[in-house]
């Protein structure tokens, strides 16, 4: 099929080659090359493709889901693949694969949570998949407050074992993923007793089923809880354990022990044992990145192609990708997609970074990676699931499809402000540590960090520094308005906070009654940090760039900036950052901006490289074939198979007939 002539002229007419983009996005061109060879392992395999999913039945999605998650691990062996190659696969099929909570959570917590004897015994067997695991801590009355878990597990000095039970249905484990039908361990977290007295939140290792018939165990009932929005084949399940007994060493214990005769010790930092919850937290944010690149390529791509109405009266139709509004769906997008991806960047460096500290128990950096891999994972989810809706939306009728691409990368994305920490919770994390910093802002000790602007006070009365027209594309200055304004907001939350607990309000009272500022302000030190590691970008991974290109890639981060002031600019304003008519000049350039961007757009999306086979999209193919590719996907349902359907026969000739009753 040629390649539709108007998404042509939008890559001739580009100003830059998006291959240089390519380059920088993956590191280097050969990186670029070894990304390209893994992409085509998975994306011509047929049973990694993911073309028909969406003509399946929940039960043949799901075992198409579990080969899926064999083939990976045949590839890996057969092509040699490396931890990143084999992350990248899963992160393509997340949603399709039924085993992807033993890669990304199991291993991960055997890995962090285990000592040396049990990282001998249980990883072999893990990762060669003799046994396959969950992690099974939310209960159906308790996901995030976690010292409220209720499922108990009892020492026995006795037998030298634990007994773990279920002792109300508000305890039993709900949600984790795999835990229905696929696992026959679990790393399980309960509340541990010693002779009556908790000793809080420990994580255990716990067979479930019988790795021969695969029937749960004596005292083990399990099942999975149901259809969902999306993640149809991560069968997400429940678990009732009556008086489970498991030997005293399958506690795990990196950072707690429980010696033979029942004393409990601790090493490590106090929440040492949320570490896997803190990797995954890194995984949704490259996630995010992952999801709103793709709904940016179908979105721009489709646009570009689909020719609805016209500007100029009589005119032949535009691009719909031409009027403005559109372009107000689309661009902020693309220059997100960008800022993530200088962000997943930096998280990954400083988790590896911080985690290697961890591992040989220096824990001081752990306060802030918290606050960071927190405050990520909660705006990069609130922002990727925002803006894919509005992607969808910006398809029109199409965009309610499923053959589209998008609406399947939405729905799943929608589990990601909820699951690892319910955004809101994260927020307030964020916040806890945003009051800390300002406590030593205050003593006039230095903050260090990302939150190390704080240290300079910010005068008043305040200018904004923008005094020329240039200042307002000067993504350094436009920064420090971020900056200050997250300060201020910081401050605004702590003064209302010190107001309540002064007034008389005890300080959880003045802090649940100041959550709403908390929030706030935390969302701005998020938005700041996604901001900052985008400028951070410029002069670290594009700067190698051809000026071209870098000229462009400079554009999306100003337009980031700039779009970002007009989107919260109540903020902006109440804090006194910029005043009303700096915020005219601001809206104004940023609809400059991306104007100038939208000569761009195909080519950027295209810089991001995702080949047909798994973008999975009859809207956004590289052809820009559009309408052929949704009236091939149309006739390939299997519903289309056949002219006429049995329920001709069965219910509606009656009705024509008018042999119908009441009772069909
Ligand atoms: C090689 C590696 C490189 C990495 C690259 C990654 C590449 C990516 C590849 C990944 C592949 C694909 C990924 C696909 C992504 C899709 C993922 C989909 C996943 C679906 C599976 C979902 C699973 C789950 O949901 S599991 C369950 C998760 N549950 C939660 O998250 C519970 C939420 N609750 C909490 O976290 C806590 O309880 C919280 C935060 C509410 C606080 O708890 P608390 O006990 O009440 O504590 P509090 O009193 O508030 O605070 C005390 C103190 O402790 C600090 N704190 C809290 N949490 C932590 C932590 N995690 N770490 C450190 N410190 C912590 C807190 O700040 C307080 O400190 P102080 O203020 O100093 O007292
Ligand atoms: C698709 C999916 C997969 C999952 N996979 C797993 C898994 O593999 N393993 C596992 O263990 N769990 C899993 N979970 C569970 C998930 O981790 C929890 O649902 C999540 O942590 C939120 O907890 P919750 O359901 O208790 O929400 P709740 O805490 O009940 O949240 C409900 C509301 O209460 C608010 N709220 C709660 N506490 C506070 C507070 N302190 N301050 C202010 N507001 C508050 C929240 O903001 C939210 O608006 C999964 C969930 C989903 C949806």
């Amino acid at each position: 099929m040629s390649v539709n002539p108007d998404i042509q002229v939008e890559r001739d007419t580009a100003t830059f080659r998006s291959i240089d983009v390519t380059h920088m996005l993956d590191g280097s061109p050969e990186a670029t090359n070894q990304r390209r060879i893994r992409q085509k392992q998975i994306g011509d395999d047929p049973q990694i493709n993911r073309r028909n999913i969406i003509f399946m039945s929940h039960e043949e999605r799901y075992e198409a889901a579990i080969a899926r998650g064999l083939r990976i691990e045949q590839l890996k062996a057969e092509h040699d693949w490396d931890i990143m190659d084999e992350n990248n696969a899963i992160m393509w099929c997340f949603s399709d694969i039924a085993m992807f909570v033993h890669k990304v959570m199991f291993i991960p917590a055997i890995e962090r949570l285990g000592n040396k004897e049990q990282h001998d015994k249980w990883l072999p067997l893990a990762i060669d998949h003799k046994i396959l695991g969950t992690y099974a801590q939310t209960e159906l009355g308790h996901g995030t407050f976690l010292r409220g878990l209720e499922m108990e597990a009892r020492y026995d000095k006795s037998t030298e074992e634990f007994v773990i039970s279920t002792p109300k249905h508000s305890s039993m484990k709900w949600w984790p993923g795999s835990l229905g039908h696929s696992s026959s361990h679990a790393v399980l977290l309960a509340t541990l007793y010693i002779d009556d007295q908790n000793c809080g939140m420990q994580p255990f290792i716990v067979q479930l089923r019988d790795l021969n018939t695969w029937k749960p165990l004596p005292g083990v009932e399990v099942g999975g809880i149901g259809p969902k929005m999306a993640l149809a084949t991560t069968d997400n399940g429940f678990l009732v354990l009556n008086n489970v007994r498991i030997p005293r060493d399958q506690m795990l214990m990196k950072y707690a022990q429980v010696s033979k005769d029942g004393k409990f010790t601790k090493s490590g930092a106090a929440k040492a044992n949320y570490s896997t919850m803190m990797l995954v937290r890194v995984g949704i944010a490259h996630s995010c990145y992952f999801s709103l690149a793709v709904g940016a390529t179908i979105v721009t791509r489709y646009s570009a192609v689909r020719r609805q109405g016209e500007i100029k009266p009589g005119a032949p139709e535009v691009k719909i990708l031409d009027y403005q509004t559109q372009q107000l769906k689309v661009i902020p997008s693309i220059a997100t997609a960008y800022a993530f991806h200088f962000c997943k960047e930096h998280l990954k460096w400083y988790y590896i970074e911080t985690f290697q500290q961890i591992q040989q128990n220096d824990f001081s950096g752990l306060p802030e990676i918290h606050c960071v891999t927190s405050g990520l994972k909660a705006y990069m989810s609130d922002i990727a699931t925002a803006q894919l809706e509005t992607l969808r939306r910006a398809c029109g009728g199409n965009g309610y499809l499923l053959s589209n691409g998008i609406t399947n990368t939405y729905i799943q994305t929608l589990a990601l402000p909820t699951v690892e920490g319910e955004n809101t919770v994260l927020y307030l994390q964020v916040a806890r540590y945003l009051m800390k910093c300002l406590k030593v802002a205050a003593t006039g000790e230095a903050v260090k960090g990302s939150l190390s602007y704080m240290n300079e006070k910010i005068k008043t009365p305040y200018t904004s520094g923008l005094v020329t027209r240039e200042d307002y594309s000067n993504v350094k200055k436009l920064l420090k308005l971020y900056q200050n304004m997250t300060v201020r907001l910081t401050q605004k939350a702590g003064d209302h906070l010190n107001k309540l607990h002064v007034s008389g309000q005890p300080k959880y009272e003045a802090w649940n009654n100041t959550s709403v500022q908390l929030v706030n302000a935390a969302k701005a030190y998020c938005q700041t940090y996604v901001l900052g590691m985008n400028i951070e970008g410029l002069s670290t991974q594009a700067v190698d760039l051809p000026g071209d290109a870098l000229e462009v890639i400079h554009q999306l981060c100003v337009f980031y900036a700039l779009h970002g002031i007009t989107e919260q600019s109540g903020n902006f304003l109440e804090t006194g950052c910029i005043n009303i008519t700096e915020l005219h000049i601001i809206q104004q350039e940023a609809q400059e901006m991306m104007a100038k961007i939208r000569k761009n757009a195909v080519a950027l999306v295209d810089a991001f490289d995702i080949p047909d086979n798994l973008l999975n999209s009859t809207l956004g193919c590289y052809d820009g074939n559009a309408y052929q590719h949704l009236y091939d996907s149309a006739k390939s349902d299997p519903m289309n198979q056949k002219q006429v359907l049995p329920a001709f026969e069965k219910y509606i000739k009656p009705m024509l007939q008018g042999k119908h009753t009441s009772k069909l």
